[in-house]
């Protein structure tokens, strides 16, 4: 039997007054699976998360978390959440912080102790439980959010913008703690604009705008499979191009490297050797994927609607 999804939305909408925030959203997301949430500000991913998390009452549709109602609290029990804008009390410790979320989870005293150091530790505060929130820099508070996220060991995790304060080898010190997480088990649920590093860890993405998905899918069938290749040989004869062109459209041509359209990856060896038998001397073969934020942007700015674009720019570079 295959594991029920931990996320499952149906035709769930959302309507502040006359304001639509979501519109009939179907999400699915599998046990174990790190998911992406992608859209421009406004496009209605915080409204989301809140009706996921019980916070937010959906206007109609359904919606179901780890198989019940996220207004069940023993299922609210088994989720973790850092929010984007965490309040932190900076007069507290680490420590004593972490203590007064066990406390809010229902954690007993004996799990609190061991269970502390092991988070500080996964989150690289090790030693630095000690310290007031207050003197924390922004990268260790959001290292401390997260720390809280995980102290009862959820089994879905939403994280929203986790890594907005790192620093890069922070931002990849995280992307391994989603990985450790995924390897245990846990799913992700995450909400980040960016995008270089949703294409790096997460299994699928759901790219949003206007409360409605645009597109949702598996991470490398929505980059799609038509691939570009760069070719570098030491001279582009005539015989080479016409073979180049056997195996796809020629996209662009300047001196001796050109880029071709393949269907797939199987052509790559194939193209290798057709290019030896003809004598060609292969410098360089690449294949040239898309960027997710090619892809986004390309979605986002659909409507021709300038602020989109420019929500949808802001977006990408943030
Ligand atoms: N409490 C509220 N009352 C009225 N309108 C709201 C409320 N919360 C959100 N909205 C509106 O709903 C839409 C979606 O907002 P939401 O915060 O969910 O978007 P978002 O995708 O999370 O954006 P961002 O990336 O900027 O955080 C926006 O137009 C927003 O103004």
């Amino acid at each position: 039997m295959t594991a029920p999804p931990v996320i499952l939305t149906q035709q769930l909408r959302k309507a502040y007054g006359p304001k639509v925030a979501v519109r009939g959203l179907d999400l699915r997301v599998e046990r174990g699976e790190v998911f992406g949430f992608l859209g421009p500000n406004g496009a209605g991913k915080s409204t989301t998360v809140k009706m996921l998390l019980g916070l937010v009452r959906p206007t109609s549709g359904a919606v179901q978390v780890l198989g019940g109602s996220p207004d069940n609290p023993a299922v609210r029990a088994r989720l973790g959440f850092l929010p984007e804008q965490f309040r932190f009390q900076t007069w507290m410790t680490g420590h004593e912080f972490l203590t007064f979320h066990a406390q809010l989870a229902g954690l007993g005293r004996a799990e609190t102790r061991t269970r502390i150091p092991e988070v500080l530790e996964r989150v690289g505060l090790g030693g630095r439980g000690g310290e007031n929130l207050g003197g924390y820099s922004k990268g260790m508070l959001q290292r401390a959010g997260l720390a809280s996220a995980l102290l009862a060991r959820p089994e879905l995790v939403f994280l929203d913008e986790p890594t907005s304060a790192l620093d890069p080898i922070g931002r990849m010190e995280v992307r391994r703690i989603i990985e450790d997480l995924r390897a245990e088990g846990v799913s992700i649920f995450l909400n980040s604009h960016l995008l270089s590093e949703v294409a790096q860890v997460c299994d699928r993405v759901a790219f949003v705008r206007g409360g409605e998905v645009l597109r949702q899918g598996p991470m490398r069938e929505v980059m799609g499979s038509d691939l570009r290749v760069r070719v570098r040989v030491d001279e582009l004869t005539p015989p080479v191009l016409a073979a180049l062109t056997e195996f796809g459209p020629l996209i662009s041509q300047q001196e001796n490297t050109a880029e071709i359209g393949l269907s797939s990856e199987e052509q790559l060896p194939q193209l290798a050797h057709r290019l030896g038998d003809l004598g060609a001397a292969l410098y360089e073969l690449t294949p040239l994927r898309p960027e997710l934020e090619d892809i986004f942007l390309e979605l986002v700015g659909q409507s021709g609607d300038a602020s989109h674009a420019h929500a949808a720019q802001e977006a990408a570079h943030a």
